[in-house]
């Protein structure tokens, strides 16, 4: 059995997917439970693109100690030093550089030739080997590159010192019999090879990522980058949870295993979606909402019999729990910070007090709170950088009749501290709402985009609301869960608004 290593770069071309923006506690929150699912490398970032990015690079770097942690940056002195000196000092860490040797990308989007690439390649390798020891090189559009050609410039860059050759699928234009044959090609072709990690990076746009992903790896590759979801630029990358659990359900014909701890998948996907306002799809393999249901007659009465007629991964292989409820109106603190261990957080005493007062004020308004109910709330809380000396809702009230349009009255304490009040109109009662609360503040806003759904089921299920927007021009989401739709909408709103509000702040 050979190992293949886990490259996840959920918090770096996941967070290309467009509307994705994720801030500082948010990534780390994902970089924890990364760290817990047991990838071998999590790419936190692309510190040369903001202060925002280095910022929280420096802060997964800081934090984290199983995974190596890698830092992205293009084939230049000062993205090279970004990255560095964001990721210094990781307990393990990896400089990712790029470049891209396709025929389309060097001639109109570099403006290079070849040699020009190569040079640049081998030097920039070479910098970045002088400051760390782990260097990654990637051939960005690798697939539609010259293979004779890109075995020059990998040839170089491993004597150059590259630890680890990617080869990406960039546009995921690729087959898996191309992709697997260009693997192949290198490992007769270049000398040293051997030395190296070969990598894959497929993207989904015809389809074929996971496919690709494999045909890979059985023609030499030892490491896999993808995201958690197959969230990413366009169409994402593989879904790195559908490679591990395939290579362990078919190890009989597939001589590979992962590192990766099975059972933490639903809760990472989880917190994903929840955080990237991302949902995934009922139907996706592995993670999907029914992925583990079974709804026609034939297929029950084979599960009743015997589960695995139709069920070949069992839902506790991937940490898919029965929604069990455990704590309600009469709970204490000590059963409460119980089940908080027991969903895998661990908050400060401060957060823990929060934590247990939003329970408490749930319960007094709904009979029943789940497991779901907590781990959004806890999420939330656990993520929240949004509340202090940003703009607050204080009060808001709807006034909806048939036949007339609702209207809203919202109150909110501005970044200054000042109550400012304001009432208008809409076609709907959301509508109202996001009029008036665009009214009181000075941001220019563009709705882009709402999203409502509910946790768990029945009528006091919590609502969870994800909007995006364009705040004077930039793209931003939000979030929030609250019991009541319009509490939770309009949360959202603020959200999204505090989140540009912190962003400049910070740059
Ligand atoms: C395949 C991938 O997923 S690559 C990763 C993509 N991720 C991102 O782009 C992250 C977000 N990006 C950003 O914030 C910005 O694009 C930045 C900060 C990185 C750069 O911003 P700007 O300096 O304004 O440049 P801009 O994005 O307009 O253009 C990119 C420049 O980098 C050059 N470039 C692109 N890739 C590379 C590379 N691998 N190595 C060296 N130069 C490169 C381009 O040729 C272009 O140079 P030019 O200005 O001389 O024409
Ligand atoms: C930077 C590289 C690895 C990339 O994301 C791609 O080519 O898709």
């Amino acid at each position: 059995m050979t190992q293949i290593k886990i490259f996840d770069t959920t918090l770096r071309d996941g967070e290309q997917s467009p509307g994705v923006n994720l801030n500082q506690l948010e990534k780390l929150e994902i970089a924890k439970q990364l760290e817990r699912l047991g990838v071998d490398v999590m790419e936190a970032g692309f510190p040369a693109s903001s202060q925002g990015d280095f910022d929280a690079v420096k802060k997964i770097a800081d934090t984290v100690k199983n995974s190596t942690v890698a830092a992205l940056a293009r084939a230049n002195k000062h993205d090279i030093d970004r990255a560095y000196d964001a990721i210094k000092n990781a307990n393990k860490k990896r400089i990712h550089v790029f470049i891209a040797t396709s025929p389309i990308h060097m001639q109109d989007k570099l403006k290079k030739t070849p040699e020009e690439v190569t040079k640049t390649a081998v030097e920039m390798v070479s910098y970045a080997k002088s400051k760390c020891e782990d260097v990654e090189f990637s051939a960005e559009d690798a697939s539609r590159s010259d293979l004779e050609f890109m075995a020059t410039v990998i040839e170089k860059v491993i004597e150059a010192g590259a630890t680890v050759v990617n080869l990406p699928d960039t546009v995921g234009y690729t087959t898996p019999k191309e992709y697997g044959e260009m693997f192949r090609y290198m490992k007769e072709n270049v000398k040293n090879i051997d030395q190296v990690d070969l990598s894959t990076h497929c993207h989904d746009d015809l389809g074929m990522a996971m496919a690709n992903s494999v045909a890979g790896v059985q023609n030499g590759a030892t490491q896999v980058e993808g995201t958690i979801n197959g969230i990413g630029e366009r169409a994402g990358n593989v879904a790195l949870e559908e490679l591990a659990v395939a290579f362990e359900i078919r190890k009989d014909f597939y001589p590979y295993y992962t590192e990766m701890t099975l059972n933490e998948i639903k809760r990472t996907s989880d917190i994903i979606s929840q955080l990237t306002g991302m949902a995934v799809p009922g139907n996706k393999a592995v993670v999907g909402r029914n992925a583990f249901s079974h709804e026609s007659g034939i297929h029950q009465d084979g599960v009743l019999k015997n589960a695995q007629t139709y069920e070949i991964i069992t839902p506790e292989m991937v940490g898919v729990q029965s929604n069990n409820l455990v704590l309600g109106k009469h709970s204490g603190r000590h059963a409460f910070q119980d089940k908080i261990a027991q969903l895998g957080f661990d908050l400060s005493e401060e957060k823990l007090s929060e934590a247990f007062l939003a329970f408490k004020q749930l319960t007094d308004r709904k009979k029943e709170v789940t497991d779901d109910d907590l781990f959004v709330i806890l999420t939330d809380i656990q993520t929240d950088i949004s509340h202090r000396k940003q703009y607050q809702l204080k009060t808001f009230q709807v006034h909806y009749q048939t036949d007339t349009s609702p209207s809203a009255t919202v109150e909110l304490i501005t970044p200054d501290n000042e109550t400012v009040k304001g009432n208008k109109t809409g076609s709907g009662s959301v509508e109202a709402l996001y009029n008036t609360i665009e009214s009181l503040i000075s941001e220019n806003i563009e709705l882009t985009d709402f999203n409502l759904s509910s946790i768990g089921k029945g009528k006091d299920a919590l609502a969870e609301v994800h909007i995006s927007m364009l705040v004077d021009g930039e793209h931003v989401n939000g979030r929030s869960t609250a019991q009541d739709v319009l509490e939770a909408a309009s949360a959202a709103f603020i959200n999204a608004v505090n989140r540009v509000f912190i962003k400049k702040k910070l740059n």
